[in-house]
């Protein structure tokens, strides 16, 4: 039955002076592999926000608090089709998720669905914040490209910071700094590829420098070209065989190949794989095997890799546009102070929360825009962030943040949710149901769809 609910505004300013320190300039040292002890700098202020609601829930009830026991907050973020969820560990040094529940929620039939889950913990050693990952198979690398431009726009939104920001981030492979630019882009400084063999880690013969570049290795029968970089990471990455030397990428099985360079006994802490093709000297064209996330549509510390391998074997120049499957990223290896620079989009996918004492998974999702049509009596929820619910859930609750310039009358209205044709579905989000009608009852909480 369809019910009604009475749409209220509330509004909440909060605190947004913390831990923006504009254009730092990064320092071109590495903290090396392990984290040093975590200092709890501060518990920083969540992001100032405007709700609509209905009248008789607290106007607490907002997303990005946290007061809720046993609920995880998340928000799922991609950069280009390489999808996190992205966790606000600030008051902790201890991620809130296991390696075998970031398992669970980056499963894409019973979970979210993403290829790994980050955490934004306090900063160490001058940095602003420490970000950790867990890939999808719960291992824990060092470093992710794609996930640290996803990070910066997280802390914007959890700071309530705007326009061009900068921060001084400290991860596995030391420090790393993330810009966002005037055009929502973020700039990575992504550090010094590191080329010694044995801090790779390879165990792959090793020219006379200690570097692997070119080299032969025997993977199922054949011979391939590969050149080994760290970008703190590693990544082993080949434009050819022996027999081929240019590679068609289209024509890779990666699932076939990938798990045999992934689990090679020449890589002792496993590696990520690109295959690439030479498109001109300014274009390469990749696509990547993950190290415990498999096939994914990029790899940002992948992409730094490739063009450092490109110019060691004479490929390219230093400035290239990598094409992966989800899109270009600009990378650039720098002479000057032999940094890797990558540029490229993160954007929000959905905000959400998980509750673990609910085996059904209680997910909550949140719409960002909701607007009006004049030839609609109800307000739609406009689905830019696509709204929905996984097949096993059995209930949902649903907030809906309006943007500021939208008046809402006050009184009694039906909120229609209607099909989005969601861009994520090729992301391979799985379990997906669209909601064709939602209704929401005047207590403002719905237990059953
Ligand atoms: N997709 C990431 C890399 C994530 C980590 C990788 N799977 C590893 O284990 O090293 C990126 O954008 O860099």
């Amino acid at each position: 039955m369809a019910a009604s609910i009475s749409l209220t505004q509330s509004f909440r300013l909060r605190d947004p002076l913390v831990a923006a320190h504009p254009f730092r300039h990064a320092s071109p040292f590495r903290f090396g592999r392990s984290f040093p002890l975590f200092r709890n700098l501060s518990s920083r202020s969540p992001s100032a926000s405007m709700s609509v609601q209905a009248p008789k829930k607290s106007p607490d009830v907002e997303f990005l608090d946290r007061g809720e026991s046993g609920i995880l907050h998340f928000v799922k973020y991609q950069g280009l089709g390489n999808d996190f969820i992205l966790v606000d560990n600030r008051s902790s040094s201890e991620p809130k998720v296991t390696p075998e529940q970031a398992v669970k929620l980056c499963d894409r039939n019973i979970g979210v669905g993403a290829d790994g889950v980050i955490f934004v913990l306090p900063g160490v050693s001058g940095t602003d914040y420490t970000m950790r990952i867990f890939n999808s198979d719960g291992s824990e690398p060092e470093m992710c490209g794609n996930g640290i431009r996803c990070l910066a726009r997280f802390i914007t939104e959890l700071e309530n910071l705007h326009g061009m920001q900068s921060f001084r981030i400290h991860t596995g492979a030391g420090l790393i700094v993330p810009e966002i630019q005037s055009d929502g882009k973020v700039k990575v400084d992504m550090g010094q590829p590191i080329l010694h063999a044995p801090d790779i880690p390879t165990t792959i013969p090793a020219n006379k420098k200690g570097s692997v570049i070119k080299a032969e290795l025997v993977v199922d029968g054949i011979s391939w070209n590969v050149t080994c970089v760290s970008m703190g990471n590693p990544h082993c990455v080949t434009f050819g065989t022996k027999k081929c030397e240019a590679l068609h990428v289209d024509d890779i099985k990666l699932e076939n190949i990938g798990p045999k360079f992934e689990h090679h006994e020449m890589f002792p802490s496993r590696t990520n794989t690109e295959f690439v093709q030479v498109i001109s000297r300014s274009h390469l064209k990749m696509r990547v095997w993950e190290r415990g996330a498999g096939a994914t549509l990029a790899c940002g510390t992948g992409a730094c890799a490739v063009v450092v391998a490109a110019v060691l074997e004479g490929h390219t120049e230093r400035h290239c546009i990598v094409e992966l499957p989800g899109g270009p990223l600009e990378i650039e290896w720098r002479e000057e102070d032999n940094h890797v620079y990558m540029t490229g989009p993160a954007e929000v996918v959905v905000y959400g929360y998980e509750s673990w004492m609910n085996e059904h998974h209680l997910y909550k999702w949140q719409a960002k825009h909701i607007s009006t049509s004049p030839t609609e009596s109800l307000p739609r929820v406009d689905c830019a962030f696509p709204l929905f619910v996984l097949g096993h859930q059995k209930s949902i609750k649903l907030t809906v943040l309006i943007e500021e310039n939208l008046a809402v009358e006050d009184g009694l209205r039906q909120l229609t949710v209607l099909r989005n044709s969601n861009p994520f579905m090729d992301y391979g989000i799985g379990g997906l149901h669209t909601i064709l009608q939602y209704n929401i009852p005047s207590d403002g909480g719905c237990d059953h769809l």
